[in-house]
């Protein structure tokens, strides 16, 4: 059976630029460093929106609300699939409870950790969905 992963982007603007939360992997070893939009899987009940609210809940001690998907779905290996949705950031600010660290990311930085490799592989595909989504204006 195929589980679903839901990874959030969080954006704020920031500094004079938006910029997306973006979390570094602590394991397992072939993903640790990398970074993320921060997530995980669905647990059986759940809608995606509301397992989205549920992790970052728990990794970041933040409230979002679940919205639109961003990109296509990724798949994972033979059994995971990952999804990208847009949260919006409702309160607390973000804590790496389970991450190595935690960074807001412009859309240059973005495109800049994509390229160097510093960016888990399944999440690649987003970056031109996510860099459109940061050269707008919000309210996000
Ligand atoms: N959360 C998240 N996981 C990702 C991304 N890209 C990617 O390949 N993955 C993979 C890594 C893991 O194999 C899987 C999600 O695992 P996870 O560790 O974040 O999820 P979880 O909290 O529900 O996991 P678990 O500890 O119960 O195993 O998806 C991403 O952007 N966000």
């Amino acid at each position: 059976m195929v589980r679903i992963v839901v990874a959030g982007a969080v954006i704020r603007e920031w500094g004079g630029a938006n910029r997306v939360l973006l979390a570094q992997r602590a394991y397992p070893p072939h993903l640790a460093g990398l970074w993320e939009l921060p997530g995980g899987k669905v647990e059986e009940g759940e809608s995606p929106a509301q397992a989205l609210e549920r992790e970052l809940r728990e990794e970041l001690e933040i409230e979002v609300v679940g919205g639109d998907r961003i990109g296509d779905a990724v798949p994972v290996g033979d059994d995971l699939e990952l999804r990208a949705y847009r949260a919006r950031w409702v309160a607390g600010e973000p804590v790496a409870v389970e991450h190595r660290a935690l960074g807001w990311f412009d859309d240059a930085e973005v495109v800049r950790l994509a390229d160097s490799g510093e960016m888990v592989p399944a999440d690649v595909g987003w970056v031109r969905e996510l860099v459109d989504l940061l050269r707008r204006p919000g309210p996000f």
